[in-house]
């Protein structure tokens, strides 16, 4: 039966209608499944194949062959997401990838894109990728307002920052993001990510359900404001050894305390809380420094990621080159997230093999965006484009003052040596000794972070 043209104009008017009210509602997946193909397909053809013949000859990346014959690289495929478009070319005749890397800046300019990069496929195959937009550039990150009291922290959502549709951006300590690595070169920002995440479970902090464990082996430079709130604290390399024997001693003894007691997870609370182990330079402890130091702490880093997810063990390492040497167990983070980075090689080391062909160019985020960062979590192929909100001095001595209120968080207190040679604890009080009058405990119900409701979380 022949459709008449009505019938069709009819059918691709309610196909335009409910694509546009689709992004309309929902932009982020959208651009997902739609978005990205239509607009590749899109620029495709409006834009890149209709001006490349003029292009690559204005820049120089035409040549002949021996009869005189123009000889001219093939566009054969656009992808594109939000904030790239990767454009596929077989090279001409006789060229290489090096020709194109030296007419980057001439082609960036021509397709009037922000930034550009270039790749190699496979031989004679190159992808040039252009920036078109930068969508940090408007949006201000709000510091997400700081929860109450632990009623109000979900471990499956603790909101960092913003992605680049504008979504509120969480990790999951619960579940998803059981340990993550932070890469990105200094200034890039990954004080804010770390702070943020620090904010979001302020309550349970205070209350003494989450346990902060941190090693900041640069003397303290990120994290001695912190000290106070902190269950531990170590700003050597030696001592951050130690704390991560405390740490691994301690997460072994509930391990083997609740396999006997016949539990397979543990529900955070004062008697098992979530460890959380920050170490804010993990070259520091893995590759610079001693042998003995490195070797030992190495050994048991691997082992607090393998070990101790069920009985509430969890590791965020950072570190400015995530290089084979520096975590050569980076397999063991589930979620790993790449800020600004030196290389180009190292957006895969951080975030994976093929991350950087996917859209991660980590290495491309300007300098003037401190915070932004690819995120690369378990069960999604594609990586995120996050930005973290940044939390001020001011903002950490107010979470500082908070957590601590309390009096729930072991306070650090140093070690002095007595006259005998023998060194003691001057702060160190029994706690038996007190009645706990229940005081200083949020008020809260019992809830199972760890095993319970798979309810989907929001961002798929
Ligand atoms: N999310 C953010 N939003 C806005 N500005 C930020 C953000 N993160 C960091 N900055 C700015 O960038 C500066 C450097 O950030 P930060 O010290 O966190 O980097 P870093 O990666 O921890 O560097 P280093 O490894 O040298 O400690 C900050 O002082 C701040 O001014």
């Amino acid at each position: 039966m022949m459709l008449g043209y009505q019938t069709v104009l009819l059918a691709a008017g309610i196909a335009v209608l409910a694509g546009a009210s689709w992004r309309l509602l929902d932009a982020p997946t959208f651009d997902r499944f739609a978005g990205r193909l239509l607009r590749a397909w899109w620029r495709r053809w409006a834009i890149y194949q209709r001006q490349w013949l003029r292009v690559v000859s204005a820049c120089g990346l035409s040549t002949t062959d021996h009869h005189g014959e123009a000889l001219v690289p093939k566009l054969v495929a656009v992808r594109s997401s939000w904030v790239w478009d990767s454009l596929h070319i077989r090279m001409a005749k006789g060229q290489t990838a090096e020709d194109y890397g030296q007419a980057l800046d001439r082609l960036a300019n021509s397709f009037k894109a922000r930034a550009a990069s270039i790749r190699v496929l496979k031989p004679g195959k190159i992808a040039l990728d252009f920036q078109r937009r930068e969508p940090f550039d408007e949006m201000p990150i709000p510091l997400p307002a700081m929860p109450e009291s632990i009623a109000g922290v979900d471990l499956r959502k603790l909101e960092i920052g913003r992605d680049e549709f504008g979504r509120p951006f969480s990790l999951d300590l619960a579940k998803r993001d059981l340990h993550v690595l932070l890469a990105g070169e200094s200034g890039a920002g990954k004080g804010s990510w770390l702070w943020s995440l620090l904010r979001a479970l302020a309550p349970m902090i205070r209350a003494g359900h989450v346990r902060l464990w941190v090693i900041d082996p640069k003397g303290g430079m990120e994290f001695g404001s912190g000290r106070e709130m902190f269950h531990d604290f170590a700003d050597g390399d030696r001592d951050g050894l130690r704390l991560m024997r405390k740490y691994v001693a301690t997460l072994d003894e509930r391990k083997f305390e609740l396999g006997r007691q016949g539990i397979r997870t543990a529900t955070p609370s004062r008697e098992t809380p979530l460890d959380v182990l920050i170490c804010d330079e993990l070259a520091a402890m893995t590759a610079y420094t001693d042998r003995d130091i490195r070797v030992e702490f190495h050994q048991l880093l691997s082992k607090a990621l393998t070990q101790y997810r069920a009985v509430g063990g969890r590791i965020i390492g950072a570190t400015q080159e995530p290089t084979k040497d520096v975590v050569p167990m980076r397999g063991l983070f589930p979620t790993k997230i790449s800020l600004r980075v030196d290389a180009a090689s190292y957006v895969d080391m951080c975030l994976g093999e093929g991350m950087r062909d996917l859209g991660a160019f980590a290495d491309k985020i300007p300098a003037y965006l401190p915070g932004v960062a690819y995120a690369k979590t378990d069960g999604r192929k594609e990586p995120r484009r996050v930005r973290a909100a940044f939390t001020t001095d001011d903002d950490i001595a107010e979470l500082v003052a908070f957590c601590t209120e309390l009096g729930n968080v072991t306070p650090i207190r140093p070690e002095i040596e007595l006259p005998d040679g023998t060194s003691s604890n001057p702060y160190e009080v029994d706690f038996e000794d007190f009645e706990d009058d229940g005081q200083n405990v949020d008020e809260v119900e019992e809830v199972e972070y760890f095993e319970g409701d798979d309810e989907e979380e929001d961002i798929a």
